[in-house]
C-alpha cells in the first residue's frame, strides 16, 4: 500500500516554508549573476530533448529541500508499486499500468499475479493487423471500395489522446486516409462530421472504456443510424464499426461482433488510455510502425523515471518545482505553451490528464488536505498566446509558472518562420525572467523623445517585475518517439505530485457526479410538464428552455 504521509507534517516541509520566506525576495537576474553555471547545473539531457528549469526562483538549498519532501514521501517505493502492479487506485481497487502497455522491454509485469504482458502484446498484434489492413487499402467497405475516413466516436480519455497525437504527428500520417474525431454529445459535432464523410468509404470507431458514457452511446447511435439509411442492411455493420472497450457485453449489445472489438483493462485509467487500443486511430493514421516509436519513447521516458536519482529525474523535479510554486508561492495555476502548431491539443490532453488526476480535495486517509492540490492547467500554441493572455502573465498579480514546448527543427521549413518561431519563445523566457526595470523604461522613453512629464506619467505602466518562472522543453523534432517521451514525461510529473499531495490520482468521482446528475434531469425534458423538483434557479431555468424550445 501507498503510504499516507501527510506532506504538511515532514520535515522538508517545514524547512520548505522557512526557505521560502528567504526565496521569495530572490530575484533570477540576480541568482544568474552570482552563479554563471546555472544552465548547466540546473538542465538535464534526455535523448534529442533539452529540459532547462533554470529560469525557475530556485537555488540549492530549494532543490535539496524539495528532494528531501520526495524522499521523505516515500516517492521511490511509490514509483515501484505503480510499476509493479500493485492496486495503488485503492479506491477502484485497481492497478495503474499504462506504463505495462508501452513495456517495450517487454519485462513481465504482474497484475494479480498474472503476466498482462501476454496479452498486451497480443492486442497489439491485432491492432498492427488492422492498421496494416487499411494502411494497404485491403479493408473494404459495404460496396467493395478501401476505407478512406475514420471517424472515432469516444469523449474524455478516450477522444483527448488519440486527437491530440493524431494531430501532434499529423505529417506523419498517411495520404490516404482521413480522421475525424467526435466527442460532443451537442448533434452538431456528429452532423457535421457526416457532412464530410461516404458511407461507403468509412469506419467508425466506438471509443469507450465503459461503453456506457451518455455522449458516446448517443453519438455512436446516431451514426449507426445515418449509416444504416445509406447502406440498408444490418449485417453491413460489421464492415464499418468497430469497438474500443473493457466492456464486452455492451459492445455485443451494440450489435458489434466480438472479432471486431479491441480490448483493454480495468487497469487502465482513461486519460492514460491512449497507449492501449484506444489508439487504434493512432496506428491507422501513421502506421504500426510509427505507433510503436510513440510507445517507445514513452517507454524510454518510463525507464527515465523509475530508474534515474531524484536529482537528475526530469519528471520528478517538474513536479517538485510545480509543488514549490502551488504550496508555497501560492501559484493557482500552471501554463503550458507549446510553440509547435501541431502541439495545439497538448494543453487540452493535460488539462484532463492533470486537472482529473489531481483535482482532489480529500487525502487518502479521507480527509480534507489543509493545502493546495492540482493546479489549473491551461495553454495555447505560441505565438498565438502572446497576443491572447501573455499580458497576464507578464504584467498580471498571479504568478503563473510555465512550461515552453518547441522542436529544433519544423516539419514545415518555410522561409524564416522556424526562426521567427522560437525567436518568441526565447524572448518570451527571458523577458518573463527580467522584467524591464523603470531605469531602462525611462531610457527609452527620453530616446523616443517623450518629455520628463510625459515620461513620469507613463514610465509605471511600461515597468514589468519579470522574476516570472519558466520551464523550457526543447527538443530536436516533433516525432512520434519523442512525443511519447514528452507525454510520458507529463504523466509522471502528475503521479509525482499525487503522492506528496498524498490523494489519489487515478480516481475521478467528481465526473461521476455529472453523469448522475444528467441523467436525473434528462426525463423532465420529455414533456412541457412545469418543473419544481430542484431549487428555484434550475426549476427556473428548466421552465424558461421549455417555453423557449416551444
Ligand atoms: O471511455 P469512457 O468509458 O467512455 O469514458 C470517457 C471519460 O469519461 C469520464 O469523463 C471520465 O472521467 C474520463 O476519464 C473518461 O475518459
Amino acid at each position: 500500500m501507498l503510504q499516507n504521509i501527510n506532506p504538511v507534517t515532514t520535515n522538508a516541509w517545514k524547512t520548505l516554508e522557512q526557505h521560502y520566506e528567504v526565496m521569495k525576495s530572490k530575484h533570477m537576474i540576480d541568482m544568474f549573476a552570482v552563479d554563471p553555471n546555472r544552465f548547466s547545473k540546473y538542465s538535464l539531457q534526455f535523448r534529442n530533448m533539452l529540459v532547462d528549469y533554470s529560469k525557475n526562483i530556485i537555488n540549492d538549498q530549494t532543490l535539496e529541500a524539495l528532494l528531501a519532501l520526495a524522499e521523505e514521501s516515500q516517492l521511490k517505493d511509490a514509483i515501484e508499486r505503480m510499476f509493479s502492479g500493485e492496486k495503488i487506485n485503492l479506491r477502484e481497487n485497481r492497478a495503474v499500468l499504462h506504463v505495462a502497455l508501452r513495456n517495450c522491454s517487454n519485462d513481465p509485469v504482474y497484475e494479480d499475479g498474472e503476466d498482462v504482458m501476454p496479452a498486451v502484446n497480443q492486442v497489439l498484434e491485432q491492432m498492427k493487423a488492422f492498421s496494416d489492413k487499411i494502411g494497404a487499402g485491403e479493408l473494404l467497405g459495404y460496396t467493395g471500395k478501401p476505407i478512406e475516413n475514420i471517424v472515432n466516436i469516444g469523449i474524455g480519455g478516450s477522444d483527448l489522446g488519440p486527437y491530440m497525437v493524431t494531430e501532434a504527428l499529423k505529417p506523419y500520417q498517411r495520404e490516404n486516409l482521413k480522421l475525424y474525431f467526435v466527442s460532443n454529445v451537442d448533434g452538431t459535432h456528429i452532423a457535421e462530421t457526416l457532412k464530410k464523410v461516404d458511407p461507403e468509404t468509412t469506419l467508425f470507431m466506438i471509443a469507450s472504456k465503459t461503453f456506457t458514457t451518455q455522449e458516446t452511446m448517443t453519438n455512436a447511435e446516431s451514426a449507426k443510424k445515418w449509416f444504416l439509411e445509406h447502406a440498408k442492411n444490418e449485417a453491413e455493420v460489421a464492415k464499418h464499426f468497430v469497438a474500443i472497450s473493457t466492456n464486452l457485453e455492451a459492445v455485443k449489445k451494440f450489435g458489434i461482433a466480438e472479432e471486431n472489438m479491441f480490448v483493454f483493462w480495468d487497469w487502465v485509467g482513461g486519460r492514460y488510455s491512449l497507449w492501449s487500443s484506444i489508439g487504434l486511430s493512432i496506428a491507422c493514421a501513421i502506421g504500426f510502425d510509427k505507433y510503436k516509436e510513440l510507445l517507445e519513447g514513452a517507454h524510454a521516458m518510463d525507464q527515465h523515471f523509475r530508474t534515474t536519482h531524484f536529482d537528475k529525474n526530469i519528471p520528478v523535479l517538474l513536479a517538485l518545482i510545480g509543488i514549490w510554486y502551488v504550496n508555497f508561492f501560492g501559484a493557482h495555476t500552471e501554463a503550458i505553451l507549446p510553440y509547435d502548431q501541431y502541439m495545439h491539443r497538448f494543453p487540452a490532453y493535460f488539462q484532463q490528464g492533470n486537472m482529473e488526476s489531481n483535482g482532489k480535495y480529500i487525502d487518502r486517509d479521507g480527509n480534507q488536505v489543509t493545502y493546495s492540490t492540482g493546479p489549473v492547467i491551461w495553454g495555447e500554441p505560441g505565438t498565438n498566446g502572446q497576443h491572447a493572455f501573455y499580458q497576464l502573465i507578464h504584467q498580471g498579480t498571479q504568478l503563473i509558472p510555465c512550461d515552453f514546448l518547441a522542436p529544433a527543427i519544423s516539419q514545415n521549413p518555410i522561409g524564416d518562420h522556424h526562426a521567427k518561431l522560437l525567436s518568441n519563445f526565447f524572448a518570451q523566457t527571458e523577458a518573463l525572467m527580467n522584467g524591464k526595470t523603470l531605469q531602462d523604461v525611462i531610457a527609452e522613453l527620453k530616446a523616443d523623445g517623450l518629455t520628463d512629464e510625459e515620461i513620469q506619467e507613463l514610465a509605471p505602466f511600461k515597468v514589468f517585475t519579470g522574476n516570472r518562472p519558466t520551464n523550457s522543453i526543447l527538443f530536436k523534432k516533433l516525432d512520434p518517439f519523442t512525443l511519447g517521451s514528452l507525454i510520458a514525461m507529463y504523466e509522471h510529473k502528475i503521479f509525482v505530485q499525487g503522492v506528496i499531495w498524498n490523494i489519489f490520482s487515478f480516481d475521478q468521482w467528481g465526473v461521476e457526479l455529472g453523469k448522475q446528475l444528467a441523467k436525473k434531469v434528462l426525463p423532465e425534458l420529455v414533456n412541457d410538464d412545469e418543473i419544481q423538483a430542484h431549487d428555484s434557479s434550475t426549476n427556473g431555468l428548466i421552465n424558461a428552455y421549455k417555453e423557449m424550445r416551444k
